[in-house]
């Protein structure tokens, strides 16, 4: 039986054009990325039933397990997000947060592209449904895909800190535990095997 999230969610590596952000960017052939490897690297990730997320027991247990007491929406569209544009771009931007990145897409679609062990980017397509849980310190950007539109419910432990580290900020101690936990390579001798 198929995985339920792959309805939802889908993971491949980036081509390297520099074409339009919201083009899927699929390498030529297709190489998808695995819900185990996504783990292997730090992200979970759900299919949960967004037309009920008020009501959810699933969703009311991970929150519970997980501690996630705070929540609000990301509504990005024009006429309802102030600064819109200049969001966009900020998103794009890679960066790091000091506590983990959760989304949960409630409606529209978008793409979360990390980065692998040897810094190659894997986009992550997130649908109406999908929730992720990107680990503190992982570097990843955020663009809309051409639908152009995503709602999701951001979710925190207590009082939320959103703030973007763009890169690099690798003396920050959340990106050294996030290489020793899960990539287990020093943040230097990262760097330099990427550019090998
Ligand atoms: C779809 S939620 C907006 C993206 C965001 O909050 C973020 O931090 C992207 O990295
Ligand atoms: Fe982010």
């Amino acid at each position: 039986m198929e995985d339920p999230r792959t309805e939802v969610i889908q993971a491949w590596y980036m081509d390297e054009s520099d074409e339009e952000q919201r083009l899927p960017h699929h390498r030529e052939p297709k190489e998808y990325v695995s819900f185990d490897r996504l783990n292997e690297l730090g992200v979970l990730s759900w299919h949960l039933d967004a037309d009920n997320y008020e009501t959810d027991e699933e969703l009311k247990k991970i929150r519970a397990e997980r501690g996630y007491t705070y929540v609000d929406f990301c509504d990005l569209c024009p006429e309802r997000m102030p600064n819109y544009e200049q969001k966009i771009k900020n998103f794009f931007e890679e960066h790091l947060h000091t506590d983990e990145e959760i989304r949960y897409c409630v409606d529209g679609s978008g793409y979360f592209d990390i980065r692998d062990e040897n810094e190659k980017w894997i986009r992550v397509w997130v649908k109406k449904g999908g929730m992720i849980v990107l680990p503190a310190g992982m570097y990843h950007r955020f663009t809309l895909d051409s639908d152009n539109y995503i709602k999701a419910m951001r979710l925190f432990v207590g009082e939320p800190v959103w703030t973007p580290y763009n890169r690099p900020h690798d003396e920050l101690p959340a990106r050294k535990e996030y290489l020793d936990t899960f990539i287990k390579k020093e943040a230097s001798n990262h760097a330099v095997n990427a550019a090998a």
